[in-house]
């Protein structure tokens, strides 16, 4: 679905990160991990088109990303900002049926097609309960989870969620991630989202890729790429990787500090 070659980003002569490789299949849900100010806003930036490349290519169902006319990516490419509180008090329903917004014609209206799909789109994320609240009105997490589902409205293969988690109670984050988990496999979707949450990234991706200060950075099964020694060098924290794989079983691994900074 989506091919990164070589990839340089940045703003005007200044480059914040160089040389990223990576491709991402179908129904693969890929964590973006790295310090603040490393460069991952940058890249989703790029991604989207927001921001002229450096070098390298990106390429989206096998052809450039410039080939691509703006109707199109916007059909075919969902992006999930953090939640936020825009300035009308629109109904969740109507928030959910803008998600459409690039299948329209000009000046058209969402017809009933449409309107089914963002019904749908409420309850696959179990919030149709939410559909006449009004969208100031709901907490962060059900904002999160009426975001994912505009962005589901939109039929993306592709959707970019920027820390869909930020900001919310821990029940809430399980929710959402166990929403975005369902999503990917049942709706064959590829999903990149940004995290500062090294267990997150353990739990529930694929694939993570984890940028390191000085530009450097690596892909791969989170257990391979989000280690102690990564930790340490990029965070300059002692943590231990514990493995709670059950078998026969999914391998489940979580970090934990080495060291609380406590002592008796
Ligand atoms: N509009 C801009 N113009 C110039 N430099 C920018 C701009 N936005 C960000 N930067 C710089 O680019 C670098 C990467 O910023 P970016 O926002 O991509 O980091 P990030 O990894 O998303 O950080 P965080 O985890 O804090 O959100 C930083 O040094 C930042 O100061």
């Amino acid at each position: 679905m989506l091919e990164i070659h070589n990839l340089s980003c940045g703003y005007g002569r200044r480059t914040v990160l160089n040389g990223i490789s990576f491709d991402l299949a179908a129904g693969e849900l890929l964590c973006l991990l790295g310090p603040n100010g490393v460069g991952k806003t940058t890249l989703f930036k790029t991604l989207l088109g927001l921001l002229p490349a450096h070098g390298g290519e990106i390429r989206l169902d096998g052809q450039p990303l410039g080939h691509w006319s703006r109707r199109r990516f916007a059909r075919q490419v969902g992006y999930v900002p953090q939640a936020h509180t825009p300035p009308f008090p629109f109904k969740v329903r109507q928030v959910v049926a803008m998600g459409r917004t690039a299948h329209l014609a000009a000046f058209a209206s969402p017809d009933h097609a449409d309107l089914d799909i963002a019904e749908s789109a409420l309850e696959t994320l179990g919030i149709t309960a939410l559909a006449e609240a009004t969208y100031t009105e709901i907490s962060g997490g059900e904002r999160q989870l009426v975001l994912i589902a505009r962005a589901l409205a939109q039929q993306p293969q592709l959707l970019i969620m920027d820390e869909p988690t930020a900001n919310l109670d821990y029940g809430n984050q399980l929710k959402v991630m166990a929403h975005v988990r369902r999503i990917v496999a049942d709706h064959d979707l590829s999903v990149i989202l940004t995290t500062h949450d090294p267990n997150q990234a353990l739990l529930h991706a694929t694939r993570a890729l984890v940028l390191d200060r000085d530009q450097r950075y690596s892909v791969g099964p989170p257990a391979e790429v989000i280690t102690s020694e990564y930790l340490r060098r990029t965070y300059g924290v002692e943590a231990e990787i514990l493995d709670l794989t059950r078998s026969p079983g999914t391998p489940r691994r979580i970090c934990v500090p080495a060291d609380l900074g406590v002592r008796a």
